[in-house]
């Protein structure tokens, strides 16, 4: 009773229920997961076994080999889908890894394919490869090591003789160890790789997925399986007793990062209604509170233009000659004074700033001067930016030196080595951040908020004035830079709570989008 009294009351006190979805009660948010980089391990399917199988038959005393080859492991594709944001599924899977091929068995079936795998990532994807093994280099360099020796060939014999190896031979089930001693192994086959492996990347691999994807892309074909019995009949030996086993799946290690965060990003001291903008715009539950700091992580949401809500249908081409239908927005949590020095949550937010491709600059007009905010978050911003450029060459040249992927140096070494096979590094270092560094040259607005409340009038005003003077040249660019943006800058009071002046935003996004 008593609770139903009071959330009654709530309910009263509520003032405008058309509009509560923009100014929500604290707990009516929805923290979306997010994570812009991430590391994933993929394994490709391993191959099935060969299979050691005989006719029997009524009449047939000893029957001829007919067992079936192992079937092929599965393959790892990859594809960008646009309506993806966030790599935090894959960070949080860490290991995907396609199935294994099937055994061969008797009657010579062969051994059903392996699954397949698909990692699906939002477009604007890097992958980049850390380490990989591949175990058809090693079987290819031994097999290579075994030629040249000659020492498994003996002139004469068909087929060459080689010796019984526990990784590659499998035998019939219950074969006794002396058995084994007597038996004759042919030479082994040589190492076989799937024809899909053609279509792999090169190593080491570097993706740059920047475009939606119809259909997935191969990185990691699966392994061939193992051959079955009647590979191995010579005129000596008609039953021969063994069948290979199927190849190790490829496993490669990918660092993936978001390059393109989103297409707007909102920049803005914390407070001034960034998430609450957000809100208005898209289909966003982000956290809004009255209070510094509500958003400590990037929330990315999705503008539907043409959502038949009274939205205006803007469909226009992309530059890539692609029709848009919604674009997606980052609100990042709010920037302080000296945040390029990692100050409040600094460096972490202006990276996100980096990777949009739009920046609406958000200030608070009932905050006091919008001027000075706006010049306060253009120093942050290009402080940051001159930052990152020093970053960027220093961090070049130590890669260029440092950078080798796992087996390149094993082939290095000399053949006449035995080689070990590369195993995979279990700590994996993470690789340094991917950079662009011009924030200054992107395009870029003001959105004034809370022009709401009483006394913003000649607060916007003032900020009007600066933004024109920033536009015909009196004043300059706020970044300092020469190079910087400034082709007609806008600013556009609105008031996010009420979703007034905000129906204007898509289209000058849009046409921002194709500078
Ligand atoms: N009057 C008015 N209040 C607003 C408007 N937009 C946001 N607010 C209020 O301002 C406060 C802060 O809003 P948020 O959207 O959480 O601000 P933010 O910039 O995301 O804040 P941080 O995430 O902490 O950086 C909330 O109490 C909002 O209700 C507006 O247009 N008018
Ligand atoms: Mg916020």
């Amino acid at each position: 009773m008593h609770d139903n009294a009071q959330s009654e009351n709530q309910n009263n006190a509520e003032p405008d229920a058309k509009y509560s979805q923009l100014d929500p009660t604290p707990d009516d948010y929805a923290l979306t997961p997010f994570a812009d980089r991430c590391i994933l391990t993929i394994e490709a399917g391993s191959g099935g076994h060969g299979c050691v199988s005989f006719v029997r038959e009524k009449y047939i005393e000893e029957g001829p080999p007919n067992g079936g080859d192992g079937g092929s492991g599965g393959n790892v594709y990859i594809q960008a889908v646009r309506g993806e944001t966030s790599l935090h599924k894959l960070a949080r899977r860490r290991l995907m890894k396609a199935g294994r091929g099937r055994n061969g068995q008797g009657k010579m079936r062969g051994g059903e394919r392996g699954a397949d795998v698909l990692i699906t990532v939002p477009v604007g994807t890097i992958v980049r490869e850390i380490q990989r093994h591949d175990p058809f280099e090693t079987a290819e360099r031994e097999h290579e090591e075994a030629e040249r020796t000659g020492q498994m060939d003996l002139p004469g014999e068909e087929g060459g003789k080689g010796s019984y190896r526990k990784d590659k031979w499998l035998v019939f089930p219950g074969t006794v160890p002396t058995e084994l001693n007597r038996m004759v192994f042919p030479r082994l086959p040589p190492p076989r790789r799937s024809h899909l492996a053609a279509l792999q990347p090169e190593a080491p691999m570097w993706l740059d997925l920047d475009k939606h994807m119809e259909t997935p892309m191969l990185i990691a074909a699966g392994s061939m399986g193992g051959l079955g019995n009647p590979h191995f009949v010579t005129s000596n030996h008609s039953r021969p007793k063994m069948a290979t086993r199927g190849d190790e799946g490829m496993k490669i290690s990918l660092q993936l990062e978001l390059k393109l965060l989103a297409d707007l990003g909102l920049v803005g001291l914390p407070n001034v209604g960034k998430s609450t903008l957000l809100r208005a715009l898209s289909n966003s539950r982000a956290r809004i509170g009255n209070w510094a700091f509500t958003t400590l992580q990037p929330n990315v949401g999705t503008v539907v233009l043409d959502n038949h809500k009274g939205r205006p249908a803007v469909l226009r081409r992309g530059t890539d000659g692609e029709l848009r239908e919604n674009f997606t927005i980052a609100d990042v949590p709010g920037l302080i004074e000296d945040a390029h020095l990692d100050r409040g949550l600094g460096l972490g937010f202006l990276r996100h700033v980096e990777r949009a491709a739009v920046l609406a600059f958000v200030i608070d007009l009932s905050a006091g001067d919008a001027v000075a905010a706006l010049k306060l978050l253009w120093k942050e911003v290009s402080e940051y930016e001159a930052l990152r450029e020093r970053e960027l060459n220093a961090d070049t040249e130590r890669r260029m030196v440092t950078y080798r992927p796992a087996n390149s140096e094993t082939r290095r070494k000399g053949t006449s080595e035995r080689l070990e096979s590369p195993v995979m590094n279990p700590s994996i270092e993470e690789l340094p951040y991917l950079t662009s560094t011009d924030i200054s040259s992107k395009p870029w607005f003001v959105v004034a908020t809370k022009a709401d409340l009483p006394g913003t009038q000649a607060v916007y005003q003032d900020l009007q004035m600066y933004i024109r003077q920033i536009n015909n040249g009196e004043q300059p660019h706020p970044s300092g830079r020469k190079n910087a943006w400034k082709r007609n800058v806008q600013s556009i009071p609105v008031s996010a709570i009420k979703a007034e002046g905000v129906e204007i935003l898509p289209q000058l996004v849009m046409d921002l989008l194709d500078e």
